[in-house]
């Protein structure tokens, strides 16, 4: 398990951003530590900001115990020292447009470039739960929310410079969804396994979507499945349990993640999904067209109060 998730050893320039969201925890940790480990500025976007204090002052510590373990093995002449990594928190909360609007501001008011978005942070409830918007809780945390933060920062992205890129955490669970609008916000039913499909299904879908859409198409964006990871999500539940043995470790699952937010090589590659540590196919569901044109119909309704009043110059639509 695990001996092809690699991905290149590059020196990313301090100056660049990476926003990496759900980053003190799971997966976003290591996809957070490892870039920062490689130069790059980091922001863990979080709901805690106590948690991820901690988990920052956590990522210096591995790195420092593990710079010293490789510094070990060469002669002292050749030996340097530690840096501090550039590893910044701000708050977000998903499961609320005013919260989430909040976060983009507060980025959109540092005058800052942003180079990398990586959407990791994402949710799997067991049972029905609304959010304060009315919406249910994986529908608005692991897709509205996120393609609110898209719509707001393709404009900054488009114009923090080379290369810059959307990295989405998706799940092969997409496969379970489907996109049904008269049940699309759990109006008639609910399934934990479904409407978590859902969620995910939607970020492919809005993905294949915008890459047609967006007028200016410098910036790339792409969907990874990191693989089935042991994290906080997936013990949550029996059957995660129960797999814990056959399944990825935190930072086997970030390596594809990272891989789609700095391999030079997949400069320009854009709307594509990644798994394995390599571009992958999807099912043809989520490619369907007439799909995807009802999903973000439905989607601008829902975020219609929280667009950016400029974006038909940004966005066909
Ligand atoms: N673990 C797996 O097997 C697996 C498989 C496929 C996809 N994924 C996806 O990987 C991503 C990371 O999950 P993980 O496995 O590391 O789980 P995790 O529970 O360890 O991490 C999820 C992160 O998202 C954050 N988050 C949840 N709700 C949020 C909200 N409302 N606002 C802001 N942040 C919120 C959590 O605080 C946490 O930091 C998720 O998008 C998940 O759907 C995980």
């Amino acid at each position: 398990m695990g001996s092809n998730l690699s991905f290149p050893e590059v020196e990313i320039p301090p100056e660049r951003t990476y926003i990496v969201t759900g980053g003190n925890t799971g997966i976003g940790y290591y996809i957070a530590k490892e870039i920062s480990r490689m130069g790059g500025h980091v922001i863990i976007a979080c709901r805690n900001m106590s948690k991820a204090e901690t988990a920052i002052q956590q990522m210096q510590e591995e790195y420092e115990k593990e710079f010293k373990e490789k510094q070990a093995k060469l002669s002292e002449t050749e030996r340097t020292e530690p840096r501090r990594l550039n590893i910044e928190k701000m708050e977000l909360d998903l499961a609320s447009f005013e919260k989430t609007m909040r976060f983009i501001e507060e980025f959109k008011a540092r005058n800052c470039p942003l180079h990398v978005l990586i959407l990791n942070a994402g949710i799997h409830v067991h049972n029905k739960e609304m959010t304060e918007d009315s919406y249910e809780m994986m529908l608005q945390s692991n897709y509205l929310s996120n393609l609110l933060i898209i719509l707001h920062f393709l404009p900054l992205l488009q114009t923090s410079g080379e290369d810059c890129r959307i990295v989405q955490t998706t799940s092969a669970g997409y496969r379970f969804g489907k996109l049904d609008t008269n049940n699309i916000n759990a109006q008639q039913s609910f399934s934990s396994i479904t409407n978590y499909g859902n969620s995910k299904l939607f970020q492919i879908m809005s993905m294949h979507w915008l890459t047609r859409h967006v007028k200016d198409k410098s910036v790339t964006i792409t969907s990874c499945h990191p693989g089935y990871v042991k994290t906080q999500m997936t013990q949550g539940y029996s059957f995660g349990r129960a797999m814990a043995a056959f399944s990825r470790n935190g930072y086997e699952g970030a390596t594809t993640i990272i891989k789609a937010a700095t391999d030079p090589s997949y400069k320009g590659e854009t709307g594509v999904y990644f798994s394995d540590c390599k571009i992958s196919s999807t099912t043809s569901y989520p490619k369907n067209i007439e799909r995807q044109d009802e999903l973000m119909t439905y989607s601008f309704q829902v975020l219609d109060k929280y667009l950016p009043r400029d974006i038909k110059q940004y966005i066909d639509m």
